[in-house]
């Protein structure tokens, strides 16, 4: 397992050792003594989710407030997304920057959002089987996110605008700025 850093502090892309045979292949997809070693992070993660979805669905960008705010080790299953990790975290110094990666399910690769920054993803493929561990329950009332267009960091999406799919909720989320002020 490689653990790199990224341009936002204590956000990591994972790369698992995958042990190719006859029968197909086998990985370790979370180890916590292999996580700790690498991030020097302790986490202890509570709760997993997998959501489906088809091309051109972008959810996000997303985020619990407070108390429930979720680390997150997010990875795909099946298919390939863009993933998409925003500092909103303040007093941090890389507040306000953006990590974008290209996870898939042939490499395998994983991304460590740390609590306080907005998380999303657009699904480049046919379908995606996305799947995250997160470190706090989920709380539906300290749920909140930015819009995924929010002029301010002008993220590619890779998506064209016509072909994005998005709920509801996610179509009327505020801009950063109008949520986070320092
Ligand atoms: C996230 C979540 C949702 N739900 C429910 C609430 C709702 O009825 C339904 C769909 O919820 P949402 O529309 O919020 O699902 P979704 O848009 O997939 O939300 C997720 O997006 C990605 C980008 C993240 O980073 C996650 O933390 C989470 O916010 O599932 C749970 O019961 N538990 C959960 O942990």
């Amino acid at each position: 397992m490689q653990i790199h850093s990224t341009e936002i502090e204590d956000c990591y892309l994972i790369e698992p050792q995958v042990f190719k045979d006859d029968r197909g292949f086998f990985m370790e997809s979370y180890s916590q003594k292999k996580f700790e070693k690498g991030t020097g992070l302790h986490i202890s993660f509570v709760q997993d989710n997998i959501s489906q979805s088809s091309y051109g669905v972008i959810r996000g960008l997303h985020a619990q407030r407070g108390k429930s705010a979720q680390a997150k080790l997010v990875s795909v299953i099946k298919g390939e997304v863009l993933d998409v990790v925003v500092d909103a975290r303040k007093d941090s110094p890389t507040f306000k920057k953006v990590v974008a990666r290209k996870l898939d399910g042939v490499n395998k690769q994983q991304l460590f959002v740390p609590k306080g920054c907005f998380h999303g993803f657009a699904v480049l493929s046919k379908d995606v089987t996305f799947f995250y561990k997160c470190d706090e329950f989920y709380d539906r009332d300290a749920d909140y996110g930015i819009a995924h267009d929010d002029p301010e960091f002008d993220i590619d999406w890779l998506i064209p605008v016509e072909k994005r799919i998005l709920s509801d909720k996610d179509k009327n989320l505020p801009l950063f700025n109008q949520i986070i002020t320092k």
